[in-house]
């Protein structure tokens, strides 16, 4: 599934919000003509944004115009899916299709759209920044051009990892895909840590984002594991040690990884509520 990357001729957007934006953006500077995507968003204010950042007219509802996409990306909340689907298909049956909606199997989606050709993903805000992480799961439809042509979308906006079963993908929601909240969340708490010790705000949330991007980077480049990292910085009895002592006597990892089963199992929930 690593052929090489070959963008679609051209690419329809159901749903322009948040994921949308972060891949449009992206291969917009990967120089994809913006005349060579198609955009359906309900929502004025959501249509205007995508005027104002990309210049893109995107449609209020799906016309035939979806007609000449070679790939249709799902970009819309697993609540509005079927009924986005149900206007959507009549025009898509033809295309590969490539859905980010959370939890929303192929199986679902194949009966809305009436074609297998799908691909699943899972991807993160930081895609908005070039810097995403992407789950990507393929029902045995498609091939290995259309494996290529979905590598090279995601591609411009990160990292992406193929898994062989479809329900890691209910994993891969609970780890990078919510995974950018859980980081906010440590960087909420430390910045109120150091304003405790008597910093200011914008002192300690500097500090924070720069402590999360520096060891991120050394955990990136480095071989060894993160616990041997880890050891290396906490000192016996010195400061770290002292944090982490507390971290291991409360619980805080059990906590962490009771946390992550929640999404995996939101995930899973919402498979089931708003599946078929
Ligand atoms: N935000 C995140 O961190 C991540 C989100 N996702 C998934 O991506 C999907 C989209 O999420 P966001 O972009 O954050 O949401 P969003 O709310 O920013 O975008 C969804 C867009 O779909 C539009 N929409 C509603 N009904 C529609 C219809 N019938 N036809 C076409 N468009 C319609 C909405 O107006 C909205 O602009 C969700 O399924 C979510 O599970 C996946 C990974 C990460
Ligand atoms: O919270 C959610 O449901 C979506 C999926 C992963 C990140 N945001």
């Amino acid at each position: 599934m690593t052929s090489p990357a070959t963008h679609p001729s051209s690419i329809a957007f159901i749903g322009g919000g948040n994921m949308a934006s972060a891949f449009i953006g992206g291969l917009l500077a990967q120089g994809l003509p913006a005349a060579s995507i198609t955009v359906v968003e309900p929502f004025e204010a959501a249509r205007d944004a995508l005027k104002a950042k990309f210049g893109i007219d995107a449609l209020p509802a799906a016309t035939a115009a979806l007609q000449a996409a070679e790939l249709v990306v799902w970009a819309v909340k697993p609540q509005t899916f079927k009924d986005a689907a149900a206007a959507a298909s009549p025009y898509t049956r033809h295309a590969l299709h490539l859905s980010v909606a959370a939890g929303i199997t192929t199986d679902s989606i194949a009966q809305w759209l009436g074609t297998g050709r799908i691909v699943r993903a899972m991807p993160n805000t930081p895609a908005l920044v070039g810097k995403g992480m992407t789950g990507l799961f393929a029902r045995a439809d498609v091939d290995g051009a259309g494996c290529a042509q979905v590598e090279a979308v995601i591609g411009t906006t990160g990292q992406f990892m193929w898994v062989e079963q479809e329900s890691h993908l209910d994993a891969v929601t609970a780890l990078s895909g919510s995974g950018p909240a859980y980081v906010f969340f440590f960087l909420e708490a430390m910045t109120r840590a150091g304003q405790d010790m008597g910093l200011s705000e914008a002192q300690a949330y500097q500090m924070a984002v720069a402590t999360f991007q520096g060891a991120s980077e050394l955990a990136a480049r480095s071989d060894e594991p993160a616990a041997v990292l880890r050891e290396r910085v906490t000192s016996k009895g010195g400061t770290t040690f002292a944090a982490i002592t507390h971290m291991q006597d409360t619980q805080v990892a059990a906590h962490f990884v009771q946390a992550m089963r929640k999404a995996e199992a939101r995930a899973q929930e919402l498979a089931a509520e708003f599946g078929r």
